[in-house]
């Protein structure tokens, strides 16, 4: 089977549309898709084609995240991956994610790839590696007691449109943004994307809330979610679902969880993407009463090694030598002298013995901070020829706040 990948370009949306829909074993409904659709970069879109048959498509959306660093780093965003059901097993997402990560080299813009994956197993064979985790929580509301967090006394909480209220709390998103590995910057699709709360997602909840954190008339803070009734013989047991919660400080961010966690005829709130690190769960008396549940979240990969490895910051100085495998994207694999610290880094090609021999896709996977490379030495995935140098590159590397991806894509 020949499959040929190139650009939709300007009508890939539809080019695409149904394709998707038959390779997710979907029907999109149409408001749905009308958020999808502001964020999609035609520009981006490619397409694998069997004769004239549209077999497979990938996008990406071009985000600027951050990185340990604290630094802004263009990311590509790899999403809507699809391959029609009869077409599957036979090679075309192969094409698609080989055509995808040598033009991003060729082209020279994002030096890093991420995506959430719909199957964790698919994407260690392209280089990716899990970078970080999603927490979701679930905290009992007869349990929810909060340690005092001072100053939140001082906070009120009231509520706001969503629609006037996006430029404050767009200002508030863009103070967190530097706070943490892996959060995006939202332009304005995202911004948009984030209050046009489609009813064909709602699943049964009310409209999406918004709530502001106040202090002496300033936004300090601000909150969207959504509640579920549920009327049971026994007694109300209603759901407070909240998709997003910033505060630029911590007495606002308690104010506001507070607030969230403490709804009549809601028993539980519940929040899908977490970080483990979370001041929430450090505040709960009761640690019992969030139930939390951890799985994969961003999977990323270095496209290019030199530039990705240059860009991030290091928290302890290190010099070492990595050696690289890489079979899909073989500009990245070889010997790598890497030199940085809290305040620059460079990376090159060196003829030296490497200190430390792993795969990309583990490199990827510390990339953000965390898991630490020590762990992946532990389990058997960086090999260490120089001793101590595993300990030190692993310090090195690590973030000391939880590396977390909170802008579903
Ligand atoms: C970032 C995102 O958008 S995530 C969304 C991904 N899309 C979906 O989940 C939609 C439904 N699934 C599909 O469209 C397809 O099955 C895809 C895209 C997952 C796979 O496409 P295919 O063209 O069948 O993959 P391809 O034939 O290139 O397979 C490559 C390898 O991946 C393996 N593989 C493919 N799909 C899966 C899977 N779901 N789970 C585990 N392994 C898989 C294949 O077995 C093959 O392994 P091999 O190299 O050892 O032989």
């Amino acid at each position: 089977m020949t499959i040929e990948v190139r650009p939709l370009g300007a009508d890939a949306w539809h080019q695409a549309f149904t394709m998707m829909e038959l390779s997710f074993g979907e029907t999109w409904p149409q408001d749905a898709a009308d958020v999808e659709r502001a964020r999609f970069e035609p520009d981006r879109s490619i397409g694998a084609f069997v004769g004239d048959t549209l077999a497979g498509h990938a996008a990406i959306y071009s985000f600027t995240m951050t990185v340990p660093g604290p630094r802004s780093l263009d990311v590509a965003g790899v999403s809507l991956v699809g391959v029609l059901p009869t077409h599957r097993r036979r090679g075309v997402l192969t094409a698609l994610m080989r055509h995808q990560l040598h033009d991003l080299h060729e082209s020279g813009r994002e030096p890093v790839a991420v995506l959430t994956a719909s199957e964790p197993a698919i994407y260690g064979r392209y280089g990716y590696g899990c970078a970080t985790q999603w927490v979701y929580a679930e905290v009992n509301r007869a349990k929810r007691a909060m340690r005092p967090v001072p100053g939140s006394d001082e906070v009120t909480v009231r509520y706001a449109d969503p629609e006037k209220s996006l430029d404050v709390c767009a200002g508030v998103r863009d103070a967190i943004v530097p706070t943490r590995p892996g959060y995006v910057r939202h332009n304005e699709p995202w911004r948009r994307g984030e209050i046009a709360d489609p009813e064909s997602e709602r699943g049964g909840a009310s409209a999406l809330r918004c709530v502001l954190a106040e202090r002496d008339g300033e936004v300090t803070g601000f909150a969207y979610y959504r509640s579920k009734a549920n009327w049971e013989p026994g007694g109300p047991n209603g759901t407070t679902i909240v998709q997003r919660v910033h505060a630029t400080d911590t007495a606002s961010y308690a104010a506001l969880w507070r607030f969230l966690t403490d709804q009549d005829l809601m028993s539980k709130t519940t929040h899908r993407r977490l970080s483990l690190d979370d001041p929430l769960l450090s505040w709960l008396r009761d640690p019992r009463a969030a139930m939390v549940t951890v799985r994969d979240g961003m999977w990323a990969r270095l496209v290019d090694v030199r530039r990705a490895l240059s860009e991030r910051r290091y928290t302890t100085p290190l010099d070492v030598v990595l050696e690289v495998r890489d079979d899909l994207c073989p500009w990245n694999a070889g010997r790598w002298h890497l030199a940085g610290d809290g305040s620059g880094a460079s990376c090159g090609r060196v003829d030296r013995e490497p200190d430390l021999v792993l795969d990309v896709a583990d490199l990827g996977a510390a990339y953000f901070g965390r898991p630490v490379l020590a762990a992946l030495g532990a389990a058997g995935l960086v090999e260490e020829r120089t001793p101590g140098s595993l300990a030190a590159t692993s310090r090195a590397f690590t973030s000391e706040v939880l590396p977390l991806l909170d802008t579903p894509f």
